[in-house]
């Protein structure tokens, strides 16, 4: 048996929208009752290739899944997107569907549209599992290429990859392979993915779309999650967003976005100018809308109010808000919550998690 295991992931980081992305996994510590049920904030896929199968599935694929979400989850191997990024990854090396008789069990530990990451975990898992069903070793940086076609903005799935806390940007590719970048996500990726077996071979990726880098992560530095019980559709938080942005706002993000990793790498952190450096004018403004509360979680919790805070932002689209912060969880984690419930009447469960530093991994059992 395969297991591929992802980790979370929460982007931007405040200033760095669409550029930083923080992996994340669970942090065992002596957890508070608040956060008793918490998370793995891990995706696992177990895969197995039995030979003594009878049965056959559509596309050779059968899937299960469990955990978080887990009835909301496509069992279709043309509908699920895993498996569709999957039969991407092959249908470019000429193979239409998974081998005879693929089981993929999914177990779910990142919640659904809550801004950490759960679909570019979902992308890459899909990237691993067409590499490794397919067996065509590709390289980490040649699986972006591919992650890059499906989920277009590199934070996510940068993170989730290579783990740690990334910046990663888009490359400027020749008009060729621009052609190909800019194609439809629905050419690249079908729904449903089956489809007729027309025998053409899918286009490769473009080579290098994307570049990275990970940055050095303080480790005394603890990324605080509070998870509101309602979901966000990424798709729609892009959508409240403007096209264009004043000169004032871009270099409001600017100046923060280029000191922020310098800061997150320092010990002891200091905590005023990462309170600072977090702040955002390019969509967490925007965003207020669809998380109510959102502007007195970012206003009113600071530093020299919550001591052991360090900065304080929306965790990817959202809902979610992220704290990093480095002692003090439950008194800032209950801060949050207070006003959030004065905004809306919702649950929320909060969590401390840490960097994941290694990234998506594979592991051969048995
Ligand atoms: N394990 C999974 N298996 C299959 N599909 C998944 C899985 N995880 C996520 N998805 C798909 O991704 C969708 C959620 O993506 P969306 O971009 O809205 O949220 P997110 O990735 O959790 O948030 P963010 O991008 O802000 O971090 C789900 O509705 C589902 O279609
Ligand atoms: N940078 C992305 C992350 C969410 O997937 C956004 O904020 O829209």
């Amino acid at each position: 048996m395969l297991k591929i295991k992802v980790p979370s992931s929460s982007a931007n980081l405040g200033p760095g929208f669409d550029v930083f992305g923080l992996a994340l996994k669970s942090i065992h510590t002596t957890a508070a009752p608040e956060a008793s049920n918490a998370s793995s904030a891990l995706l696992e896929l177990q895969v197995t290739i039995s030979s003594s199968q009878s049965s056959s599935s559509p596309l050779n694929c059968e899937i299960t899944c469990a955990g978080l979400g887990a009835e909301s989850l496509s069992r279709a191997p043309d509908g699920n997107l895993i498996t569709r990024v999957a039969l991407y990854v092959l249908r470019c090396h000429g193979q239409h569907a998974f081998p005879s008789h693929t089981k993929v069990h999914i177990i779910n530990g990142i919640p659904l549209s809550r801004g950490l990451g759960s679909s570019g975990a979902a992308v890459v898992a899909g990237v691993f599992l067409g590499n490794e069903v397919g067996g065509f070793g590709l390289s980490k940086d040649r699986m972006l290429d591919y992650c890059l076609m499906v989920e277009r903005h590199p934070d996510n799935v940068a993170a989730a990859l290579y783990g740690g806390f990334v910046g990663s940007f888009l490359r400027t590719l020749d008009p060729k392979d621009t052609a190909r970048k800019e194609i439809p996500l629905s050419e690249v990726l079908p729904e449903p993915a089956g489809g007729e077996d027309t025998g053409l071979r899918v286009q490769e990726p473009p080579v290098g779309i994307g570049s990275y880098h990970k940055f050095r992560w303080t480790p005394e530095i603890k990324a605080l999650v509070v998870i509101p019980d309602f979901k966000v559709d990424t798709a729609k938080a892009r959508g409240v967003l403007p096209l264009q942005y004043s000169r004032e706002d871009a270099i409001f993000n600017n100046q923060r976005s280029s000191l922020l990793p310098v800061l997150l790498s320092e010990s002891p952190p200091d905590a005023a100018k990462i309170s600072e450096a977090m702040r955002d004018k390019m969509h967490q403004p925007y965003r207020q809308l669809l998380v109510p509360g959102l502007a007195e979680v970012l206003d009113n919790l600071r530093p020299s109010s919550h001591p052991g805070l360090l900065g304080i932002c929306l965790s990817g689209a959202g809902p979610t808000i992220l704290a990093l912060a480095t002692h003090n969880f439950e008194a800032i984690a209950q801060a949050v919550i207070a006003i959030l419930q004065r905004a809306q009447d919702i649950q929320c469960q909060w969590q401390v998690l840490q960097p994941a530093e290694g990234g998506a991994m594979v592991e051969r059992v048995g």
